[in-house]
């Protein structure tokens, strides 16, 4: 049986993600989440059914919000009326048969729908690079910890979240490729990107040496950019993966690991009560993780300032048609700036039979290609009907402002971290 789980009775509020020391919220769960398929349909009307409700009562608990999210997605399978909660709310004494409110116009504005603060999920826990790239995407936003990046998507889908903040490359690590899986899987568009500096600290338990570490656990992105470095540092260590940086601070904090050592930003060590064996200790000073925002809702193109595009296609005949998409851009002058290939999961291997040689066996591809141009801009346009030409699938992810902030790499975080 699929069940959705929230753990965490309360809407989570701001003050107990930002500022250290404070009791650290419980990421949001998925249990029994689908692999790769999605549920058979019963089950996922149950699972949202289940996650509704506990978002209903986490609200009237909190008496905070007066309004039910009571439209979903139409592509998350949550239109049945049926499904609403049917159990009873307790106001003051009254207990009273809960009735949905209907829609207003500002329910269908792109504004925050909880309160004023946008909610955004990211994947982690307080302390970790996603919270803070949530933070520099959407100042004073509320942010949602997520236990996996697949639980952020389905926080935004399921109007939980109004927004996810979700890493896709880093500058020595490469790309995230679960995120561009995911990306596919779900119906959310990117409405914008940042790039953050990730500043990485090697972090122990008070009193703690380096001679004394035998292991140093953190997310494999955060144990590949700092590779070097550690070697360097003389440290003879087992070098181990867990599901992110400031987690990994978390998990050394909460079993008193005198043997092991985290790799997370100095922001984790203060919330966790580690000691900063040393600082910046990643390969590159210039370390750099982009990360995509992503929405329900498509954002509007526009041609008054620097936007980039990101689309997926696949073709029937294989990579040969690679040449000719780019070319498509090329033409046009439009650079691109990011190119990724992924299993094509849906026919993974294409066969080509020749009598006389035998059968060869092509692995197929999803194309994913990011272009300096925005969807408003008639080049843009142009290369993507030709594009459409060449290509069996095609899907604009989205199209959104790129992010111009000044470069300064030595400050890792925003100023509120
Ligand atoms: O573990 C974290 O702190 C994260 O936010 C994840 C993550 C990643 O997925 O790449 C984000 C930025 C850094 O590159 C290292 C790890």
């Amino acid at each position: 049986m699929h069940s959705i789980s929230l753990p965490y009775s309360n809407t989570l509020n701001l003050n107990h993600i930002f500022s250290p020391k404070r009791v650290a919220p419980t990421p949001l769960t998925v249990r029994c989440v689908y692999g790769f398929e999605p549920l058979n349909k019963s089950d996922w009307q149950s699972s949202c059914a289940i996650l509704t409700s506990n978002v209903v009562s986490q609200e009237h608990n909190d008496g905070a919000a007066d309004h039910f999210p009571a439209v979903n997605d139409h592509k998350t399978a949550f239109t049945d009326l049926k499904l609403l909660p049917v159990g009873k709310l307790a106001v003051g004494e009254n207990i009273k048969p809960f009735q949905p409110k209907p829609l207003t116009i500002s329910d269908l504005s792109p504004a925050p729908m909880h309160g004023s603060q946008l909610r955004v999920a990211y994947q982690g826990v307080p302390g970790a690079y996603s919270e803070a790239a949530a933070g520099k995407a959407y100042p004073n936003c509320e942010a949602i910890p997520c236990d996996q990046f697949d639980v952020a998507f389905k926080a935004v889908e399921l109007w939980i979240a109004d927004r996810a903040v979700l890493p896709v490359e880093n500058s020595l690590g490469g790309s995230i490729h679960r995120n561009y899986d995911l990306l596919l899987r779900h119906r959310l568009h990117i409405v914008g990107e940042v790039q953050l500096p990730v500043h990485h600290c090697l972090l122990a338990l008070p009193g703690i040496r380096k001679e004394y570490l035998t292991r140093v656990i953190s997310h494999p992105q955060a144990l590949s950019q700092c590779e070097h470095t550690l070697t360097k540092l003389g440290l003879n260590v087992v070098r181990e993966a867990v599901d992110d940086t400031a987690g990994a601070a978390e998990f050394v904090a909460n079993n008193s690991l005198r043997d092991t050592a985290a790799i997370a930003s100095a922001r984790a060590a203060d919330l966790y009560g580690l000691n900063v064996l040393a600082d910046g200790i990643q390969d590159d000073p210039s370390n750099v993780t982009r990360f995509v925002m992503l929405a329900r809702e498509p954002i509007i193109p526009r041609t008054d300032r620097p936007f980039k595009t990101s689309i997926v296609f696949a073709h029937d005949k294989g990579t040969s048609v690679l040449f000719k998409v780019l070319s498509a851009f090329a033409f046009r002058n439009i650079s691109l700036t990011k190119i990724e290939s992924r299993p094509h999961r849906n026919r993974p291997i294409r066969l080509v039979d020749d009598e006389n040689v035998g059968t060869a066996k092509h692995f197929e591809y999803l194309f994913y290609v990011d272009f300096e141009a925005s969807m408003a801009d008639v080049r843009a346009q142009n290369a993507l009907s030709e594009v459409q030409e060449f290509t069996s699938f095609l899907r604009v992810l989205g199209s959104y402002p790129m992010d111009m902030t000044p470069w300064n790499p030595s400050s890792s975080l925003p100023d509120h971290h």
